[in-house]
């Protein structure tokens, strides 16, 4: 049925369908519901009704959530096809009632709504036209169409939905980013649908929606790869607050098995809090810190350089240093970790000092022996020389431990060896049980430690950056760039499970007692009517205790957070280049199928380790088995203010191109003189007064954030400040993926100089505006702005 044939108006048209588009979300909604309660109220039932139960409430919650999260903005668009048939593109894909109908609303990411993002009227891709649906609450607000199958329009042939774009990029910003599946770009589309294997590197500069098409893609693969669903997807970026800022954007789609996290926040128990000299983290960040945690690894490992006295009751064995050296390779060589190749290093040390006591036995049987044979000539010295032995603990003379190590005399002396303390210390002295946080603290607080570890591979003086003061190592005191070295500490150690098992194996039994307690009770208040059962009659304690069993109905990305050794189905790294070496180490682990997509702009890296080519990142890892794609509109900043930008983009990378901006606002960048933080906060809160809506960042060099955020205490700063405040004090390296309505520069040259970096962090300040842009210096502009900010007097 067309439009016209409808005698309403279009808007009015579109109202009936959302209407009845969100009576059928109601439905759903309230059916699922229903069905999630029904399946939370069930107990009991073998192992394996209780999994399907478990996984039938895992999906009911996560298709509440994605209905839950369609509410606003549940339908978007329209695709009336040139052969008449018509689709309606939502968040969420609704099914009609009628089973054999076509759906009433296709989730944007279901094939069939490919065109919606990527028919142009060069390549119309079977539409007719496209129909941008804005609607507010559950209200139709506009419409805005695009014939696709007619004439090229010149003008908007490089945008799909132009109106809907600007409109979106346009808007104030809120301090927390919004999904745009309304809006996203063919060239946005592409990247979002391509394939899930291998890695993906998506370039392109700022404002090019990187982020956010990660994000989509994150969405994307969910919905279509239930191995993916089943692993969830980890979103690393680069810090809490940016984490905060993009928050919102997944639970928008309706996804939850997705985890959020810096670097510094995936090794569970460990928060990374403290902070440390550039040149220290990036000698942490280097590839050859790998080697240096394995040396200290194997310095742990024995042996001794003397000889080493081990006290077994009153005996005293020694083993020597080629005892020592043979025990450790034998260890080393089950190729085990850390942790769990001590059992061998352990088993070695018993047997040789059992070996050794029963040796020093017999040693002594054979000196009675002689000695009474000198003694007394031709008496019994036999009977003798057995009754001495089996004080000792030996039931026959003639069989040493060394003979037979499985002999009742050779076991006992290996029990008495391995039950012994001071066996045990030499054992813990020599390959001691690690953990991570152990090792490492060791290592970083004992110099000499250090110089053996790091011996031919790091410098005396990067090792002394690495040298911390004593006290540092509590839970607290670990730093970012500690995490990966945590991380691959751990993978060398491993973890010798054995006491956790048995510490289960001992609840499982408490619970069977527990259960077998509760059985017990019920035998007891047993009635004498035979016809009557009660629970003994019925079921054993261990099935009982299988019941009462609480469900780990967590999501995904719950379970992921609290386990180090979790592997994810797709790992998204935003801000990609500002990873070093070790962390990207880190990462390949969590993803040993290397289904991956890293978005960043090389030109933007500001951490002393991180990356000036992805090749580097890559290659170790995946060879040149990696595509790249590029994205080259720029969404968030507008043309006055790229144009300022270019002669700096030039300095950090020539080769590079701009993004070309997506529109104009009329108002030119501007400079002026702010030499004092008092002076900062006057312009600030000048630019705040002339703005309706939406928020305004104050980037400083970060050593100078403190001062003006103290001259301007109304606006929101510090390690994690609120981006939802009207004001915000950033220093510049808090202020990476991050948007305002305007900003202000301050400091320039204190910028540049502030780090090895400073020109990026620079690129990156410039670039946050989505209206208005200002510089604040003190009396000198770089040369890269010189001649490109207009003066504010001026305006
Ligand atoms: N197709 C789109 N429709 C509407 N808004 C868009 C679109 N693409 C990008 N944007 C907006 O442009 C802004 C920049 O996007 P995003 O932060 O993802 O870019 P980025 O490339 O990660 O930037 P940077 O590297 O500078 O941090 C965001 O506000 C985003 O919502």
């Amino acid at each position: 049925m067309s439009l016209a044939d409808t005698g309403t108006t279009d808007l009015d048209t579109e109202q009936d369908r959302l209407t009845r588009l969100y009576t059928r979300l109601d439905e759903l909604r309230g059916a699922t519901r229903s069905r999630l309660a029904e399946v939370a109220a069930q107990t009991g039932g073998t192992a394996q009704a209780r999994s399907e139960r478990d996984s039938a409430f895992t999906e009911y919650a996560s298709r509440l959530s994605r209905f839950d999260a369609a509410e606003h903005g549940l339908c978007f668009g329209r695709l009336d096809l040139s052969d008449g048939g018509r689709h309606y593109i939502g968040r969420v894909g609704l099914p009609s009632e009628d089973a054999d109908a076509d759906p009433m609303l296709l989730d944007w990411r279901a094939p069939a709504a490919r065109p919606f993002y990527v028919a142009t009227s060069a390549a119309p891709e079977g539409v007719h036209r496209r129909r941008h649906i804005v609607t507010r609450d559950r209200r139709v607000v506009s419409l805005d169409d695009e014939v696709l199958d007619g004439a090229p329009d010149a003008g908007r042939e490089q945008l799909s939905g132009a109106a809907a774009l600007l409109a979106a990029v346009n808007s104030s910003r809120t301090g927390r980013m919004h999904d745009i599946v309304a809006t996203l770009q063919a060239e946005q589309d592409a990247i979002i649908r391509s394939d899930q294997t291998g890695v993906l590197v998506v370039q392109g500069g700022p404002g090019t929606g990187k982020t956010a098409v990660a994000l989509h893609r994150a969405a994307y693969l969910l919905y279509h790869s239930g191995r993916i669903a089943s692993r969830g997807v980890l979103v690393v970026g680069p810090n809490t607050t940016f984490l905060r800022y993009i928050g919102q954007v997944l639970p928008g789609l309706g996804e939850t098995s997705v985890l959020l996290s810096t670097v510094g926040e995936l090794f569970p128990g460990v928060v990374a809090s403290r902070s440390e000299p550039a040149a220290a983290a990036a000698v942490k960040g280097r590839p050859v810190m790998a080697q240096v945690v394995a040396q200290a690894v194997r310095n742990r490992q024995g042996p001794p350089g003397a000889p080493f006295d081990v006290r077994v009751g009153d005996d005293v064995v020694t083993l020597e240093p080629e005892f020592w050296t043979a025990a450790a390779d034998q260890a080393r060589e089950t190729r085990r970790p850390h942790n769990r190749a001590r059992s061998t290093f352990v088993r070695l040390v018993v047997d040789e000092v059992a070996r050794q006591l029963a040796a020093q036995a017999q040693g002594l049987a054979d000196r009675l022996e002689a000695e009474s044979a000198e003694l007394l000539g031709g008496l019994d010295l036999d009977g003798a020389a057995r009754g001495d032995l089996e004080r000792l603990g030996f039931s026959d003379s003639g069989s040493g431990a060394g003979e037979d190590p499985y002999s009742e005399t050779a076991l006992d002396l290996r029990a008495i060896a391995a039950s012994d303390p001071r066996v045990a210390a030499a054992c813990e002295a020599l390959w001691p049980r690690l953990t991570p946080q152990r090792l490492l603290s060791q290592l970083f607080h004992d110099p000499e430690r250090l110089a053996s570890a790091a011996e031919g591979l790091l410098t005396a003086e990067e090792q002394a950056l690495l040298v911390r003061p004593a006290g540092i190592g509590s839970p607290s005191g670990w730093t970012v760039a500690d995490v990966p070295l945590l991380d691959e500490a751990a993978q060398l150690l491993g973890e010798d499970d054995r006491a956790v098992k048995a510490r289960a194996s001992q609840a499982r039994d408490e619970e069977i007692a527990y259960a077998q307690g509760v059985l017990d009770v019920a035998a007891g208040s047993r009635t004498e009517d035979k016809e009557v059962l009660t629970a003994t009659d019925l079921i054993d304690a261990r099935r009982l205790a299988e019941r009462s069993r609480v469900a780990d109905r967590r999501t995904v990305a719950e379970r992921a957070a609290v386990d180090r050794t979790w592997t994810f189905g797709h790992v998204i790294v935003d801000e990609a280049q500002e990873l070093s070496p070790m962390a990207w180490r880190v990462l390949m682990r969590r993803c040993p199928t290397r289904s991956m997509t890293l978005v960043g702009d090389v030109a933007q890296t500001s951490s002393p380790g991180g990356l000036d080519s992805w090749g580097e990142a890559l290659d170790p890892f995946v060879g040149d088995r990696w595509r790249l794609t590029r994205l080259s509109v720029n969404y968030r900043t507008p043309a006055e203010i790229m144009a300022v930008t270019v002669p700096l983009l030039e300095t950090l990378d020539a080769d590079s191109e701009p993004p070309s901006a997506v529109r104009e606002v009329g108002v030119p960048p501007w400079e002026c003189v702010a030499a004092s933080p008092a002076e900062v906060a006057a312009v600030a809160r000048a630019e705040r007064a002339g703005l309706d809506a939406g928020r305004v960042a104050v980037i400083t060099p970060d050593a100078e954030a403190a001062a003006v955020a103290a001259a301007l205490p109304e606006a929101s700063s510090g390690a994690d400040p609120d981006l939802t405040a009207p004001m915000v004090v950033l220093g510049a390296t808090q202020a990476k993926g991050l948007e305002f309505d305007v900003v202000l520069v301050v400091d320039p040259v204190g910028m540049i100089e502030a780090s090895p970096r400073g020109r990026n962090d620079l690129y990156v300040a410039l670039t946050r505006a989505t209206q208005r842009l200002g510089v604040l210096h003190r009396g000198r502009l770089p040369v890269e702005l010189e001649g490109g900010l207009v003066a504010r007097s001026e305006l």
